[in-house]
Parts: structure tokens; sequence; C-alpha cells
């Protein structure tokens, strides 16, 4: 049985600048709290304006340095380095992200490292293998030109991270980042700092030059967020986090005409046909809606199920949801808390406003009783509400945590209607048996990602990435080069 009993770990969180920890100039510290107990258990230090500032221009000299001056392939070495010594280290990733996060430790064990270490490799496989293009051109003398692509580092990239996924969604970044020559200054949320600040470990374990990797702590307007986008010698910024955030981020590209790839919120539709099989389909979205206790962007928050299926979804779906255990550490149906005191009252915010505006509560709505020292923890249930309208709040709104409303449908066009009636675009799940209707559904979702009969199977070569307040661009595989390369093309006349 996996416990999930937290394990000794660092009670001094430290900045990262230019291949040395320091704490913030200015001496000022905050929290870091374990959601599992809501206890405190470290300090963390936040960057000054000026901290950042020199982690920006240890950034920008290191591309001037030894790392500016590496051939590909010595690059790509340091890379799958780096992949190795994660691996090398995975025990102390997995203690610094439960002590983070409360989440299960078979959640962090089988996703969160081990995609901190694939996320290195992926990228240097596809810089190391990358094919580049050239063409032959007949110019009007009779002759002949090539011409020829050359992709280049951007520069100094800023890397800002949400805390639901801490080391997953910044080596998403890192990876392709560092794989294509830049350098980066990570902002990792302020409330899960461990695993950024250890991976300057491994950085400096493996010889990367330093300045390549740095990372600031802090909050975001008026702290270290706020300061990495302002600060000129920025080239261009990744975020991940709620749509607000990323427009508030984007004001800041602006100057200086930066350019940003955005990963932001989502309001995912489930739609189960009657044909569905069910099975596939309740083991699918009992994930997909309470995974890391709902807080996975990707996550399902409305299901859209046929009529004659609808009441036998809810009886299993609800079965599913009753399966978790809120708070039972050491048992393998533990559900985990949700990120902070903050978040847990905006859910329970939601939770009332579902009841306000008519909900059925399935089960759940309400907060577990969580005996010994999690009776501290940021627990809310597990949640399943029917008898809502489609213009519901709750089915409207990005909630992050783990609940869902089920709505039934009883057409094709209906439904497809109603999974698009949001501003979001980031995936949607279509569960049928039926060939056909699988891709003719899955091709009218306006999503950037879909599921058919199955959810968050991940091919790190696809494109990702949301659309309309979703996101902007695609990352992954060869898709990523864009946002983090400039390409040059060369005209030779021959
Ligand atoms: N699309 C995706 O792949 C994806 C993945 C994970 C999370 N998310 C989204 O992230 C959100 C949850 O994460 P969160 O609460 O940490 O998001 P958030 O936007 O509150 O914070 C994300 C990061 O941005 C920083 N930040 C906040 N304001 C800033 C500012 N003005 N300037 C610079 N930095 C600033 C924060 O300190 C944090 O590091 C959800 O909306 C979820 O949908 C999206
Ligand atoms: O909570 C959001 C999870 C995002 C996952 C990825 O970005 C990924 O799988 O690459």
């Amino acid at each position: 049985m996996t416990t999930n009993s937290p394990r000794p770990v660092a009670d001094h969180i430290l900045n990262f600048i230019g291949g040395s920890y320091r704490k913030g100039s200015q001496g000022k510290t905050f929290d870091n709290v374990n959601p599992a107990t809501g206890q405190t258990i470290g300090t963390v230090y936040e960057a000054s304006e000026a901290d950042v500032a020199d982690a920006v221009a240890a950034a920008k000299a290191a591309l001037d340095g030894p790392w500016g001056k590496m051939t590909t392939a010595e690059r790509v070495k340091l890379i799958v380095a780096v992949a190795a010594e994660i691996e090398r280290r995975a025990d102390d990733f997995l203690d610094a992200e439960v002590a983070d996060t409360g989440k299960p430790r078979h959640v962090a064990s089988h996703i969160d490292i081990p995609r901190g270490a694939a996320n290195f490799r992926m990228f240097a496989d596809v810089i190391a293998t990358m094919p580049g293009e050239s063409f032959t051109t007949p110019t009007p003398d009779g002759g002949q030109a090539i011409n020829y692509a050359v992709r280049k580092a951007k520069g100094v990239i800023a890397v800002i991270c949400p805390w639901n996924f801490p080391l997953l969604l910044m080596t998403w970044k890192v990876g392709p980042a560092l794989a294509c020559g830049n350098t980066v200054v990570v902002k990792p949320s302020e409330e899960t700092p461990r695993t950024a600040a250890l991976l300057g470990e491994v950085m400096n374990a493996v010889g990367m030059p330093q300045g390549v990797y740095n990372v600031v702590h802090g909050f975001g307007g008026g702290s270290a967020g706020e300061f990495l986008t302002s600060n000129k010698d920025v080239d261009a910024i990744t975020f991940t986090g709620e749509t607000g955030t990323g427009q508030a981020i984007m004001q800041k590209a602006a100057v200086g005409v930066r350019d940003v790839s955005f990963e932001l919120g989502g309001k995912n539709a489930a739609i189960v046909f009657a044909d569905a099989d069910l099975d596939k389909a309740i083991e699918g979205l009992s994930r997909s809606v309470f995974l890391n206790t709902g807080q996975v962007c990707l996550g399902t928050e409305r299901v859209y199920v046929e009529r004659p299926l609808f009441d036998e979804f809810v009886r299993r779906m609800t079965l599913a949801a009753q399966a978790f255990k809120p708070g039972s550490m050491g048992d393998p149906a533990y559900l985990g808390p949700l990120s902070s005191a903050e978040h847990r009252d905006k859910v329970l915010g939601y939770y009332a406003k579902a009841v306000e505006e008519g909900a059925t509560v399935v089960t759940g709505g309400g907060v577990p009783k969580v005996e010994g020292d999690q009776a501290g923890g940021f627990y809310v249930e597990p949640t399943l509400w029917t008898g809502l309208a489609h213009d519901a709040t709750v089915i409207r709104e990005e909630i992050f945590g783990p609940c869902c409303g089920v709505i039934p449908f009883d057409s094709e066009d209906e439904v497809i209607a109603l999974a698009n009636d949001t501003d979001y675009g980031l995936c949607a799940t279509v569960w049928t048996e039926n060939v056909s209707r699988a891709h003719r559904v899955a091709a009218a979702m306006q999503v950037g990602v879909c599921w058919v009969n199955c959810w968050f199977l991940r091919d790190l070569r696809t494109a990702f990435g949301g659309s309309g307040h979703s996101g902007i661009g695609r990352e992954g595989g060869v898709h990523s080069l864009e946002f983090y390369t400039e390409t040059a093309n060369i005209c030779v006349k021959l």
C-alpha cells in the first residue's frame, strides 16, 4: 500500500541565480504550507526586483558564454544528463512535490516526476533529429539559388508556472527552451516552489553552465512574476495559469513586442453517447473529474450524457466519486487536498452556488470529516450535480475542483452546440463505439485536444494547447520550436 506520509524536506527554499542559491536581497520571506495538513513546513525567500534583474542578467550572460557556443550535440548530451539525474533523484523530487501539493504519492510518482524527466528527453530527441528546410530556387538569369532555414535561440525565456503539476508544467517549457539553446528564468507558483528550486541542484550536478537555468520565488503582480515580465532583457514569455493572469502578462509582453506562449484555463466537456462502453467512460471520466482533486486544466467539469444512458451513468459515476477517500493518506483511494485554503474556499463557493442555482447534489457538496494531522488539510468532498441548466455558473466557469455537472442531451447536433458554447477551447472527450460518429464529433469540437474513449493519453510529439480563452500557441514535439526559436532564411546565389 502506498503511504503518503510526508518525509523530511528542506526548511528553507532559496532562489537559484547564476548557479548559486541565495536568499532574497530584501530579506522578504513567505510560508510554504503542506495542503494535506495545513501546516507550515518551510520558508520561501522572495526574490526582489534586483534579484530578478540579476537572474535575467545571468541568463543573458550565459548566452554569450559556453552555452551559447555549444553545438546541438553538446546541448543534447547535457539535457539528457538532466533527465537521468531527475530519475536518479526521483524520490527527492517526489518528496518535494508531495510536500508542496499534498497530492497522493502514486499520482506524483506515476505522472509528475516521470514527466519531469520525459520532457527533457523528448526535446533532446526533437532537436537532435529534426530535419531542416531548404529549397533549390531557379533564378531569372537561368541560374539557381539555394534557400535554407536556420533556427536560432530566441534568448532569455521567462517561464511562469502554476501549482497543480509544478515539475511537469515547468519542465514542459524548460525542456524545449534549453534544447533550442535559450536560457531561462523560472518563476514557480508561490504555492509550489520546491521542485523548481531542487532542479537547480540537478543543473549543477550535470555541469549545466551557470546562468542557463535560474529560479526566482515570489508572487504575481508587484512581485517576482511582474518583475520578470517587466524586465526588458526577457525575450519571450511562456506561461501556464489562469486566463486572467494571461491577460495581465500579455499586456507586459506588449512592451518590447515579445512573443508569448500561453496554456490557460478550460471548461472541458465530455460527451457520452448512449452506445458508449460505459465501463471505459466511467473509468476515464472518474479520473478526468477527480484526478489531482480536479486540479487539472484538462479535467472535465461538465458531462453531457445521451438521455437513454443518463440514469445509469449518474449511478455509476456516483459510486466512482464515493470511492475516493478525502484525507485517508495511506489509502490507495486517497483524494488529496486542494492547493490552498484560498482555493478550497473558492471551490466551496461554487458548491454553494450550484445549490443556489437549483442543482441536485447527487453526492458530496461539502467538506469531509478528516481525522488526525490532516484535520487542518484543505479537503472537499468529490461532488456530482444534476438538474443544472447549461448556463448555470458551475457549468460555465472553471472551478478547478473535484466536481462535475451531468446534463442529458437528445441529439448529436444539440450536444455539439452545447459542448462548444464556451469561451474556452482547451480539450474535450467523446465516448462512443460508433467510429464514424467518433471522428465526426471529435472534429466538430472547438478545442486544441480531443480524446475519444480515453483521457489524458499523451504523446509528447503532438501539438498541445488551447484556443479562445484557453491559450495561445501549441507546444509539443516540433510544434515547440515555433515558439522557442527564431527562424531565419538564407539565400545563396549558386
Ligand atoms: N492550459 C494548461 O495546460 C494549464 C495547465 C495547468 C493549469 N492551468 C490553469 O492554471 C490555473 C491554476 O493555476 P494557478 O492558480 O497557479 O494560476 P495563476 O494564474 O493564479 O498563477 C500562475 C502563475 O502566474 C503567476 N502570476 C500571477 N499573476 C501574475 C502576474 N500579474 N504577472 C506574472 N506572473 C503572475 C503566479 O505567481 C503563478 O506562478 C487554472 O486556471 C488552470 O486551468 C492551465
Ligand atoms: O493541468 C494541466 C495539465 C497539463 C498537462 C500538460 O501540459 C501535458 O501533459 O503536457
